[in-house]
């Protein structure tokens, strides 16, 4: 036997036969990445002859004292000069060949490339947690069985022992000793570490005995993500004589259920001991086995549901989605409520009859429970989740589950980018717009819109990006540079080659609502005037009409608001003392969820939280001040002005536990409320047909961002937010209240105009070379010391300027310097995508930073602040 046949975990690799040595290439290096925390760099290692390795394949090899799980990167036919050979140590084993598929390869080193990263890191958000460096290297007897085990030995070993009077003569002591250390072990099996620390030089002894195959390696997988068993009671003989009436009993029960229940809830059921079971296994009526539950997260069952027949633009686009073949990007540019779930959903329903499937990224899965019901209701158990509010036993078991190339469809937020699907037929990124798709840290700080345009085009399969407002990025990647935009027509096939990405986008319309349905109008309320006028209300006499009226007319309505909890800081009356973080340069918010909760001041920033003092801690004066109104203030309003408007509070206050999204939006959906009072959380694609109202209680936060991207993002959220009335048969209304009624974005939201607002938007952005149009590279510094991270920014910048093609701005302090007790600063640089400047070198730029200050490069960033 040449190579053994490698498959994955548990992995047996025996040595080769002596002969082998003469063999053709003996001399072969391999460069690996180490799973070892702090270390970054590549590390040569030997290859022992009878292993076959290729780049991707994941190793375990000798690292210092301990046996690391390690990647291959690349083969070298000779080591680096500088190394002694006699210092390079030798890969222990594969432990999964061809684990990275070459385009998923090259997909993580271009992730790695782009952002800066270390390719480990890349991995490490790639696998789901624990699944490298935790497995354990074990030895056992071949054949299994110590000195209590039954086992016989391999065909390999007993080759050796035949005719011989000591069979064991021919092994060193070493060898020997590991053997009857084995032996002495019930199942003949002990971990490597253990075998080292009891036998001097265990390491050769074990090669010894691997060589004769008497005894076998292998590696565990980590405690964490070893697949989870359970007892498993099947029903086997017919129910006969020889039983008592409690045995009886439980076989009945096991068998109106079908002949097969878990161990446990048998018991329970039949509230039995397992010894009871015992019994009836041994006389042959049941069978008691060990079976593996998949961890995988289950929604609640579902009613099927079958195709909906289209409209006319649905098919239009369908049918342009599915004459594609291999890589394209498509915007599915659809006005909210315009049925673009039923595109996809009829786009990946023949995907997976050809043995393909679907990934479609979401923004937040909490809190679209509806998105994934409706894949549910139509594909049933094909259909996973994966985002990173699964227990990591969920994610093993689900990530194992892709790869088994089973058809189905994976739902997930931005990190699902990377679910090891193979036979990948079409990635769907709905809400394309949504800012969470970028991770702003740890590194790899990547942009999933980014990613997926890679992976589709690695994968040779089509990416649809979906929005009722999409991102200037995307859109401008489907308007030709300078002439007019492709958004007038109905179906355009566009093929311009945008500047940034240089991939064709094909963009497809769904410009109306299901059914025909108007867009609610959106009536803009002047609060000055509401002031002028003598109502000082937070509420206008316009939104106070139409809540009265909700009752009256049964219907349901949203009122959004900027902020959570009560009031966004407290200050003393008497002397003008604010309450503040002691840790951030924020001040706090007063929270209180409930009436007999406690009151608490909370910072948003670090999530300190202290209890609301009844003096101000500067001069004790009982008069504190609640100012800035969030989600509890204005349901406390309601509470006041509307005491008969049964309110469902919904913000990240009120959904902290597993499933009280879902929770509270079912209890809203059942009317049992008239009002559903929240957050940013609301916008994100709920398709309630009862909600008739929409209120924005202050546009003006969302408006007056410092940001150079708050106007597209409260554009978006304005809109999303008014999209959700009027989606059933009664018309809908949204009213918007604000102190700046003439900003571009309001007008913009008030006549639905996507097309007018982009365009002014994109002249703004062009003019001061900002993205879409430039790129941009932010370095995020942050230390414990204030004076350090000044002068490291400043260094940084100083050294930078001498670069030509990129312009630098700051360094500056960020908008709120101080956030859990480090200093923070930052320096933006901006570029020209189509000047491919010489970037600098970021591991000299980091060279800069002493140990106290790190330095995060956020590439494209979305949050400047
Ligand atoms: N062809 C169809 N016939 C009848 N109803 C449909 C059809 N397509 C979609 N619907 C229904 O229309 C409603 C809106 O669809 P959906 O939620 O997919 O809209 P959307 O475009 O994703 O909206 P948003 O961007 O606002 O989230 C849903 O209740 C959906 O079941
Ligand atoms: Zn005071
Ligand atoms: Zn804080």
């Amino acid at each position: 036997m040449y190579i053994n046949d490698v498959k994955l975990s548990p992995l047996l690799v025996s040595e080769p036969s002596e002969s082998y040595k003469s063999g053709i290439t003996v001399n072969r290096w391999v460069e690996v990445l180490v799973d070892c925390p702090g270390s970054t760099g590549l590390f040569t290692y030997r290859l022992p002859a009878q292993l076959e390795i290729k780049p991707g394949d994941i190793l375990s090899v000798p690292f210092g004292a301990q046996q690391l799980g390690a990647i291959a990167i690349r083969l070298l036919a000779q080591p680096n000069v500088d190394l002694p050979p006699e210092k390079i140590r030798e890969v222990e084993d594969i432990v999964s060949v061809g684990f990275f598929p070459s385009a998923y390869w090259e997909l993580l080193n271009r992730v790695a490339a782009y952002y800066y990263t270390p390719l480990i890191q890349v991995i490490r958000v790639a696998l789901p947690p624990g699944l490298l460096g935790r497995s354990q290297r074990r030895i056992r007897l071949v054949g299994g069985g110590g000195a209590g085990g039954q086992g016989g030995r391999g065909a390999e070993g007993s080759r050796y022992l035949l005719g011989s009077a000591d069979p064991l003569a021919f092994l060193t002591p070493t060898a020997r000793q590991v053997w009857e250390l084995l032996q002495g072990q019930p199942a003949g099996d002990y971990s490597f570490v253990y075998i080292q620390q009891k036998v001097k030089s265990a390491y050769r002894g074990i090669r010894e005995l691997l060589r004769f195959g008497l005894v076998e390696s292998y590696l565990e997988p980590p405690r964490l993500t070893r697949p989870k068993l359970q007892k498993a009671v099947t029903l086997t003989g017919t129910i006969d004589h020889d039983l008592t009436t409690r045995q009886r009993e439980i076989l009945e029960v096991l068998r109106r259920h079908g002949g097969e229940l878990w161990q446990n809830e048998l018991l329970q059921i039949c509230n039995a001991s397992s010894s009871i079971l015992k019994t009836l296994a041994q006389k042959g009526y049941i069978v008691i086995e060990e079976r593996e539950v998949l961890r995988t997260e289950q929604g609640p069952a579902l009613a099927g549901d079958g195709a909906k027949s289209l409209t006319v633009a649905q098919a239009s686009a369908l049918e342009t989605i599915q004459t594609l073949d291999g890589f394209a990007e498509v915007l599915l540019h659809g006005v909210t409520g315009s049925g673009k779930t039923e595109v996809y959903l009829q786009a990946i329903a023949p995907l997976l009859k050809v043995g393909k499937s679907a990934l479609v990224l979401v923004p937040e899965i909490g809190l679209t429970p509806q998105l994934t019901d409706r894949f549910r209701a139509r594909f049933g158990n094909k259909v996973s989740v994966y985002h990173s509010a699964l227990s990591d036993g969920e994610r093993y078991d689900t990530w194992r589950q892709m790869l088994t190339g089973e058809p189905q469809v994976v739902i997930g937020t931005r990190s699902a980018v990377f679910a090891p699907l193979p036979n990948l037929g079409l990635i769907i990124l709905d809400e394309e717009h949504d800012s969470s798709f970028k991770q702003d840290s740890p590194i790899p700080t990547y942009h999933a819109r980014t990613v997926a345009q890679w992976r589709a085009e690695l994968e040779n399969c089509p990416l649809v990006l979906g929005s009722a407002t999409p991102s200037l990025e995307s859109w401008v990647s489907v308007r030709r540079q300078g002439a007019g935009g492709a958004g007038e027509e109905f179906v355009t096939h566009n093929s311009c080659t945008d500047a940034i990405n240089r991939v064709s986008t094909l963009y497809l319309s769904l410009p109306e609502r299901i059914n025909s349905r108007p867009l609610p109008p959106v009536e803009i309320v002047d609060m000055r005037q509401e002031l002028q006028q003598g109502n000082r209300s937070i509420f206008s006499r316009s939104l106070q009409v139409a809540l009265q009226q909700l009752q009256e007319r049964k219907q349901q309505g949203i009122l959004f608001i900027h902020r959570r909890g009560h009031s966004t800081f407290v200050s003393c009356r008497s002397c003008g003392y604010v309450l503040e973080c002691p840790y951030c340069d924020v001040s706090l918010a007063y929270h209180h969820t409930e009436e007999k909760a406690p009151e608490l001041l909370r910072c948003h920033y670090c999530n300190y939280a202290r209890s609301h003092p009844k003096f101000c801690p500067d001069c004790s004066s009982p008069y504190l001040k609640f100012f800035g109104s969030g989600t509890q203030r204005v349901t406390q309003e309601l509470a006041r002005q509307f005491p008969e408007l049964r309110l469902i509070r919904f913000d990240s206050d009120t959904t902290r536990n597993k499933g009280s999204h879902r929770t509270l939006l079912t209890q809203f959906a059942n009317g049992e409320a008239d009002l559903l009072v929240g957050t940013q959380m609301l916008t994100k694609g709920l398709d309630l047909p009862q909600v008739t109202l929409v209120g924005v209680v202050a546009a003006d936060g969302l408006l007056n961002l410092s940001d150079y991207r708050a106007s597209e993002r409260a554009f978006q959220t304005l809109t999303q937010v008014a999209g959700r009335a009027g989606r059933g048969d009664d018309p809908g209304r949204v009213i918007v209240q604000t102190y700046t009624t003439e900003h571009q974005v309001i007008a913009a939201v008030r006549s639905h105009d996507y097309h007018s607002f982009s365009q002014a938007e994109l002249e703004q952005r062009q003019a001061l070379n900002y993205p879409p149009y430039g790129r941009l590279i932010l370095l995020r510094l942050s230390s414990l010391d204030p004076i350090q991270v000044q002068n490291t920014a400043q260094i940084i910048a100083t050294t930078l300027s001498t670069e030509e093609e990129i312009e630098i701005l700051g360094p500056a302090p960020a908008s709120i310097l101080r956030v859990a007790n480090r200093y923070r600063w930052q320096i933006l640089i901006k570029f020209a995508p189509d000047a491919l400047p010489q970037l600098p070198d970021w591991e000299e730029v980091r060279s800069l930073c002493p140990s106290s200050v790190s330095l995060t490069i956020d590439v494209d960033p979305l949050n400047i602040m």
